[in-house]
């Protein structure tokens, strides 16, 4: 579709902020205006292309900060590219990835950047934008960040756990907070305790306890819990905020309600398996936990309660995926007889909006919270609001048509991403993305896919723009 102006018309429009009956007008890939339906301004618009949304909800792309795709990993990469990666993100309504560039050891950042800009260029179907994982803090790193900075991307990953990969001591992480504090980059913690998980793994492999559940058994949540309350120290003595990813256990976030209750600028994500998955996954007959191995580690579902309640009370801001997807066969299978060696990561940029969805009609969250979470606040936390996150006038008209009502089953035969198994195989979810717009194009047109790989552009970003 390349008209320029696009209405669409008499669906229900949420953001963060409001739920509205209206109608959208588009222009030249931007919200030109929103009117109440069936008002006279919204009557007197004429489009080249008119969107029914009636019965359904008209929301922004969804927003995924937290993707890794292509991520060489435990002797392996990642499964999906760029262009099967992102045109999944878009079947399930997101129109905006900041995937992590990845700076290896002994090589500088700059080098990690251009090789992650040559696999995304020209590969995308939707808006990408970077994060940057520093892997070797050191006195050269640390004056790139602020050029990184300067040129769009605004936060660095830091790793406490993975020893001799990705890892970082307590003083690189504490220079390079110190460095952020000064040139507004926001500091992404990877919270656990590595060395000592590395302890863990050894006398468990030593003992026999080789199957993919002791992966879970090791990486204890006190060593999540502990790691988030270092880094929120040294964030504290940096005077630099924190971003903690991927947090799964009761314990951790309760070191974030901590700080947080003390009016510290402290961030956390959660992610969908956290929410859905728990350790009886991991304990799956055979070798079928290894589907499920990631790190921080998915937790007894008792946890579960405590992060919808974090979601609830603001104490989490953003749901991401960390989709990092290894097939089962070739990759989790290089883990047979030794957990260490199972890929760490879950498939899921396709699944996040429908399981937040879920969560609505589950109770968990409001319509206006899911749209905050999975869209609004993560453009605001990585420097991309108003253009992503939100569908007011001048933003990007990255909009999804949500069929409220629509019944699917979650399963590997009709999920688009590049991996031969599905973490949410047969369950069973209400509403389903029927269309979705990037920058004004159809790129998903009533379940089809319309879109093009290359259309995806990449998107600087500014610094982080969020207060709560
Ligand atoms: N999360 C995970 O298991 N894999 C991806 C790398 C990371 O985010 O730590
Ligand atoms: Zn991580
Ligand atoms: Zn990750």
């Amino acid at each position: 579709m390349s008209s320029t102006r696009t209405l669409i018309q008499g669906g229900l429009v949420i953001t963060a902020a409001d739920e509205i009956h209206a109608d959208v007008l588009i222009e030249d890939g931007r919200v030109a205006a929103i009117a109440a339906h069936g008002s006279a301004v919204a009557d007197s618009w004429t489009a080249d292309r008119t969107v029914d949304a009636a019965n359904r909800y008209v929301i922004p792309g969804g927003v995924d900060v937290h993707t890794h795709m292509e991520l060489p990993f435990g002797g392996t990469f990642a499964s999906d590219t760029f262009e099967t990666g992102t045109r999944a993100a878009a079947w399930g309504g997101t129109t905006t990835i900041v995937d992590f560039a990845v700076q290896s050891v002994g090589h500088s950042a700059r080098e990690g950047l251009d090789a992650w800009h040559a696999k995304a260029d020209g590969n995308c179907a939707i808006d990408y934008a970077f994060h940057m994982i520093l892997s070797d803090v050191n006195s050269s790193s640390l004056r790139e960040m602020d050029r990184l900075v300067e040129e769009g991307v605004t936060s660095f990953k830091l790793f406490m756990a993975y020893p001799g990969v990705f890892y970082s001591d307590d003083g690189q992480i504490l220079r390079a907070m110190q460095r952020s504090a000064g040139n507004g980059g926001l500091i992404m913690m990877h919270a656990e305790n590595g060395i000592a998980i590395d302890v863990l793994v050894e006398q468990a492999l030593a003992e026999g306890r080789t199957d993919p559940r002791y992966h879970g058994e090791v990486r204890k949540a006190l060593l999540e819990a502990e790691a988030t309350h270092r880094a929120i120290q040294l964030a504290r003595v940096a005077g630099a905020p924190l971003y903690v990813v991927h947090v799964s256990a009761e314990e951790a976030l309760a070191e974030l309600v901590v700080a947080r209750d003390k009016g510290l600028p402290v961030f956390g994500e959660t992610c969908p398996q956290y929410l859905f998955l728990s350790t009886d996954n991991l304990a799956e007959p055979g070798f079928e936990g290894a589907k499920y191995v990631c790190s921080t580690p998915l937790r007894p579902k008792e946890h579960h309660a405590a992060l919808w309640r974090g979601l609830r009370t603001n104490d989490l801001q953003v749901v991401s995926t960390d989709h990092c997807p290894f097939c089962f066969t070739g990759q989790k299978d290089l883990g047979r007889g030794d957990f260490s060696k199972i890929p760490n990561g879950l498939p899921g940029v396709e699944n996040r909006m429908d399981l937040l969805h879920q969560a609505v009609i589950d109770g968990h969250i409001t319509r206006r919270r899911w749209i905050e979470i999975a869209c609004a606040t993560p453009a605001r936390m990585f420097g991309l609001y108003p253009k992503k996150g939100t569908i007011a006038p001048g933003a990007d008209a990255d909009i999804v048509i949500y069929d409220p009502h629509a019944e699917q089953t979650l399963g590997v035969e009709t999920q688009h991403m590049n991996v031969d198994y599905s973490a949410y195989e047969g369950r069973s979810v209400t509403g389903q993305v029927e269309t979705v717009l990037s920058r004004g194009e159809a790129i998903i047109d009533r379940r089809e896919f319309t879109g093009r790989i290359g259309h995806g552009q990449y998107t600087p970003r500014g610094t982080c723009q969020y207060l709560g």
